[in-house]
């Protein structure tokens, strides 16, 4: 089990991760969510040594991992997996790996046949795709058949299949009892392979829950409603209507009307007695991408310009709820500002954006962190932490010009 209690770690100005307690248990994949920079990778250092909490403890099975015994038997991880010597065959880098910890060399052969690279087993990895990269990374998370496992983003660059064989990937770790920890950017992906689900935003923890109760607190019931196209007056009248009897009306990019907090007999009979006709009366759930998106968009501290959904904002009615954990508040020492709120693509939840309670903190007033080495960074990555050797100073490789050229070692 990873067990996280009050973990907060500050690069400078920067709060990267603020008071973040929770537990992965084994036997179950626990998904790890949060918008960009939330500080789901300074999570993952942390957990396995790389960078030092400035408060706070996150701990392995009882332990630190920089005293867990045979760590590199006992954790996995995938970090990055660029961070790989190109040159260097698939097989190679991983025997180094292997060697290092101390695992016999049947063992790498085992692994590359577990991610599908047998047959490119002796090329250099710096002519891999991204998705062939991601293989070679998690078979080196793969390689101590450790207990716990942890993956930074494992589909990335994968392709629909290679998704599809990542996520039976964790279901089968976890079902042999493994502690698995993945994070991800995509709602969707994680609803289809986590049992649980850790959410943060802005280094603070906003959902810890199971999956299932996830879903059931975060997918609204909405009603799609359409009158036909050429009367808009009857869209204003019934949207008058449907207010005044309490509803939520909110317009929908094709001219439908998105309502909430009527049933869908009551919009039917209040259209009839306002003598409206219908095209359509539908009833829908709000996705759980959607629910995740509303649940962050607090939280984004990147957001483009052209985002039309910043610019269809409402302020959701006060309630609380939304799976946020007790006790949260913003980071002291960022500022207020007023919170992204509804978008036509986000219907009213039946919580509370812990976001819109509290009022968000501001985007921060630093630029995103240049990718230098925190001054506490241990000297020496430990080894199974560090899924492979640093990547050497040369160029990322152009993937367009692939070299399979093999290795001769
Ligand atoms: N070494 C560092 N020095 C300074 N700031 C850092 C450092 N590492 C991370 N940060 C900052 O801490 C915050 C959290 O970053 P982190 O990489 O953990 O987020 P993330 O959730 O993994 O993001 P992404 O989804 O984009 O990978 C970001 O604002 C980032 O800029």
């Amino acid at each position: 089990m990873i067990e996280a209690v009050g973990l907060t770690k500050r690069y400078g100005a920067k709060t990267a991760v603020y008071n973040l307690s929770f537990q992965v248990r084994p036997g179950a994949v626990t998904g790890f969510l949060g918008p960009n920079g939330s500080g789901k990778s300074t999570t993952m250092r942390m957990i396995l040594g790389l960078d030092r909490p400035t408060a706070g403890r996150v701990t392995i099975g009882g332990h630190d991992f920089r005293n867990l015994p045979n760590a590199p038997r006992q954790v996995g991880a995938l970090l990055d997996a660029k961070a790989v010597h190109g040159g260097r065959s698939a097989r190679n880098h991983l025997l180094s790996l292997a060697q290092l910890a101390g695992i016999p060399e049947a063992r790498v052969d085992e692994v590359l046949g577990v991610v599908g690279l047998q047959g490119v087993a002796r090329k250099r990895s710096k002519g891999f795709s991204l998705g062939m990269g991601q293989r070679l990374g998690i078979a080196a998370a793969l390689l101590g058949d450790p207990q716990v496992l942890l993956f930074d983003e494992p589909v990335n660059g994968l392709d629909p299949e290679g998704i599809l064989w990542v996520r039976n990937l964790m279901k089968m770790l976890a079902s042999e009892g493994r502690t698995v920890f993945v994070s991800s950017h995509l709602m969707s992906e994680m609803a289809l392979t986590a049992d649980h689900l850790i959410v943060i935003g802005r280094g603070q923890l906003m959902a810890d829950m199971s999956i299932t109760d996830f879903i059931s607190a975060n997918s609204a019931d909405f009603a799609r409603v359409r009158v036909p196209d050429e009367t808009p007056e009857q869209r204003e009248k019934l949207t008058t209507t449907l207010t005044e009897a309490g509803g939520q009306v909110m317009p929908e990019p094709d001219g439908a009307l998105r309502v909430t907090g009527l049933a869908l007999p009551r919009i039917s009979d209040l259209a009839h007695e306002s003598d409206v006709r219908l095209w359509e009366l539908s009833p829908h759930q709000a996705s759980l991408e959607e629910a995740y998106m509303r649940m962050t968009q607090g939280a984004v501290d990147y957001r483009s310009t052209a985002d039309q959904k910043a610019h269809l904002q409402q302020q959701p009615p006060p309630y609380a709820g939304y799976g946020q954990q007790p006790g949260y508040a913003p980071p002291p020492q960022q500022p207020v500002a007023d919170v992204p709120q509804q978008g036509w693509y986000a219907p009213p939840p039946p919580g509370q954006n812990p976001y819109a309670a509290a009022q968000a903190p501001a985007a921060p007033a630093q630029a995103p962190a240049p990718a230098q080495a925190p001054t506490d960074a241990p000297a020496a990555a430990p080894v199974a932490a560090a899924p492979a050797p640093a990547a050497p100073a040369e160029a990322p490789a152009d993937l367009t010009k692939r070299d399979t050229s093999e290795d001769p070692r």
